[in-house]
């Protein structure tokens, strides 16, 4: 009789919420529609067990349908899957809160969404597109509070309709302005974090407040949008290739395990089916403690996601130090 390997069990954080987040997950960001059902399909089938989503990446729809598929299939079970999403920029005002959490939740099938965020401290302007720009190309800014957005968000908690909050791109000001009125914890905060950004501080500064950090763009991005040729890939780097040769794994896999020896939830992108296999054969090995010092003294301050363009917003997270 032929026996069917399991697929690995990742290991999982204990949110302050109460509930156990897996610490390896599938991106969407930049998965087009036409291709991001098929890979969230492929990822479940292989043993993922989190999906990285958000209303602003506009695949919300075509997630879910791989997920009621896998659901109906027998694949998985709702219960054992882990889906965040996101509250996009022009939803920030108290009243557009629980209407923005609906329509995700109706675009992904669900009932509930594990984990949300609030995407990034900087609201846009609101009623329109979800990129609002000007005549010159900018985009148009809102003052909404991010403290009142937090407030509306914990409804969602309170009907249920979303099981852990958190937020994503908040400095540590950011974030002690929301814990200092928050009645429900904030769980998560979702940031830029790779070898050039290791955000050190940011991370001791949450394990302090008993908020995990997950770390996006762990492969550098490469398929940003605004990426110029000539522009530095982290996957480039010498350095990285000589330790992944060590280990016999790609730079890819150095990336995604080195997270995880931090601590830090990890959510690489991906929508090629080798590669989606690829970056979950992160189990086997294990970096030794010199090797994360090497790729911790990478650390430069770049970003890939730094959104500089709207770095006078008055709640623009990178301008402060942390
Ligand atoms: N909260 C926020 O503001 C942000 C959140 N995020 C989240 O984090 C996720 C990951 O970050 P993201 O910026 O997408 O970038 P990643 O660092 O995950 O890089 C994704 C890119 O790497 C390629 N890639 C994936 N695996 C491999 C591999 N094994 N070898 C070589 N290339 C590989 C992908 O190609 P291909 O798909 O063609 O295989 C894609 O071009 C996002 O998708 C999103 O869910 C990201 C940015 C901001
Ligand atoms: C990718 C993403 O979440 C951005 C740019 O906000």
């Amino acid at each position: 009789m032929r026996t069917m390997t399991p697929p690995p069990k990742f290991p999982t954080v204990k949110l302050a919420s109460g509930y156990e987040m897996p610490l390896f997950g599938l991106g969407t960001w930049k998965s087009e529609p036409g291709k991001v059902k098929e890979a969230v399909e492929t990822a479940l089938s292989l043993g993922y067990r989190h999906i990285d989503c958000a209303r602003a990446y506009q695949n919300e729809a075509e997630v879910g349908e791989a997920l009621r598929n896998k659901i109906a299939d027998g694949t998985v079970k709702r219960e054992d899957v882990f889906i965040t999403s996101k509250l996009w920029n022009t939803f920030h005002s108290p009243e557009l809160v629980m209407p923005a959490l609906k329509k995700t939740l109706e675009d992904l099938g669900l009932d509930y969404i594990d984990l949300y965020l609030i995407h990034w401290p900087m609201g846009y302007k609101e009623g329109g597109e979800l990129f609002p720009k000007d005549a010159d190309g900018k985009m148009q800014f809102s003052d909404v509070d991010y403290l009142d957005t937090w407030k509306a968000l914990e409804e969602g908690v309170n009907t249920k309709l979303v099981r852990s909050l958190g937020v994503s791109n908040f400095n540590e000001e950011q974030i002690e302005r929301v814990m200092a009125e928050a009645k429900v914890p904030v769980c998560v905060n979702q940031v830029e974090c790779h070898p050039y950004l290791t955000q050190k501080k940011l991370m001791e500064f949450c394990a302090s407040k008993n908020i995990v950090v997950t770390a996006y763009s762990p492969l550098g991005s490469p398929d940003r949008p605004w990426a110029k040729p000539g522009d530095v890939e982290l996957m480039d780097e010498p350095k990285l290739k000589t330790i992944a040769e060590k280990y016999n794994k790609s730079v890819a896999q150095v990336l995604i395990r080195y997270q995880l020896q931090r601590g830090n939830v990890v959510i690489p992108k991906s929508v090629t089916p080798s590669r989606i296999k690829e970056n979950m054969e992160i189990l086997d090995f294990e970096l030794s403690a010199d090797d994360v010092a090497a790729i911790d003294s990478f650390d430069n301050g770049g970003r890939f996601c730094g959104l500089s363009w709207m770095s006078h917003h008055k709640y623009y997270p990178f301008n402060a130090k942390a």
